[in-house]
């Protein structure tokens, strides 16, 4: 990609989010065209109630997304299988051989929301990852260890130590994603790790550090997992998605919930970015003087890692003088899921750019 010298009006192709939570039912249907309207494909978590854990659970659930798509939304949704203590080798190779499944999800039990199905022995899942590394299919980690007696701001360097390292040298094949990474921890790890290692990261973690949840009454649209770190972590992150490097791309981690789910005594975790997300990069990138990596990071270096081809269909990105104004929230079954709110104005716009 080239700029012009004024940086700011530019062609990139369009982007993929590599980690993505569109839930079911009314919230599916409300949340999908936020995601659809921007984004080629999408990795398709699979933490739903009951989670999607076999092939068959993740066809069904396909068929529903596909059902909810609005009509000239090109999309693709990547399904995925959430890992379990009992999840079958051959059911595994039976999803991915027929091309459905892009990815298993690997979720410590009790770690975030809808988790309770997850891993509780690692060691218990080896057998899965043995057959997901002869068929060439990535494991997503949700990197945080749960052990009570671990303060919740270290418990992804802790499980790069205890779990992920280990996975790293028992399987050198395994392609590895670290999703939502969130500290320097990770961001080294994965530089370190070689070629089949990479890390999701999010737009908010980009944006926000542990200030924006906490200073001035608690913010809880601010909180997800894993929960915003200190500043030097938020510019390891800023570092490490705007150097080109293949092994960082987006995956927008957009997980709505309720407004009366997060505005409570015990508000749920989970950001929902997926309606400014680009708008949002394009501000960050150009912060940084980066917006010739901003293609690499979000429409080059995951489909490179995943195998796939980036999306062909072009957007052009622009920045306007005035002030975007988006909505700040979507209504969903007469409740409201607030849109993240990056705390500056935003000024770049988009458009397809197809000829
Ligand atoms: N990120 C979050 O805070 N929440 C996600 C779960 C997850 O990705 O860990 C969700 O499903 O709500
Ligand atoms: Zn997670
Ligand atoms: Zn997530």
């Amino acid at each position: 990609m080239s700029l012009p010298d004024n940086q700011t009006d530019f062609i990139v192709r369009r982007p993929d989010d590599w980690h993505l939570h569109l839930r079911d039912g009314e919230m599916l249907k409300a949340v999908l065209p936020h995601s659809s309207a921007h984004f080629g494909r999408a990795i398709i978590m699979p933490n739903l109630v009951p989670p999607v854990v076999k092939t068959s659970d993740a066809e069904a659930y396909l068929g529903r997304i596909q059902t909810a798509l609005p009509e000239g939304h090109h999309f693709e949704p990547l399904m995925t299988l959430y890992l379990t203590e009992r999840t079958e080798p051959a059911d595994v190779e039976l999803g991915v051989k027929s091309g459905l499944i892009k990815a298993l999800k690997l979720y410590p039990a009790g770690a975030t929301t809808n988790s309770d199905s997850g891993v509780r022995n690692i060691e218990a899942v080896y057998p899965v990852l043995e057959k997901m590394a002869e068929i060439d299919v990535p494991l997503l980690v949700h990197g945080e260890v749960t052990d009570a007696d671990i303060d919740i701001f270290d418990r992804e360097a802790v499980f790069i130590d205890r779990v992920l390292t280990p996975i790293r040298e028992r399987f050198p094949s395994l392609r590895i994603v670290m999703e939502h990474v969130t500290t320097e921890d990770g961001v080294n790890f994965v530089k370190g790790a070689g070629d089949k290692t990479a890390a999701t990261i999010t737009t908010h973690h980009l944006i926000i550090n542990r200030n924006a949840i906490l200073v001035g009454g608690i913010k809880p649209h601010y909180y997800c997992l894993p929960v915003a770190k200190r500043e030097k972590h938020r510019l390891a992150l800023r570092a490490a998605a705007s150097s080109g490097d293949g092994r960082f791309f987006l995956g927008t981690d957009s997980a709505p919930h309720s407004k009366s789910a997060k505005e409570c005594a015990c508000g749920c975790a989970g950001v929902f970015n997926a309606p400014n997300t680009v708008n949002c990069l394009a501000h960050v990138f150009e912060e940084d003087g980066a917006l010739d990596k901003l293609e690499a990071f979000m429409s080059l270096n995951g489909p490179a890692f995943y195998g796939l081809p980036a999306n062909e269909e072009r957007i052009r990105l622009f920045k306007t003088d005035a002030p975007l104004v988006l909505e700040d929230k979507i209504t969903v079954d007469g409740d409201e899921v607030v849109v993240f709110d990056p705390g500056f104005p935003l000024f770049w716009r988009y458009e397809t750019a197809n000829a």
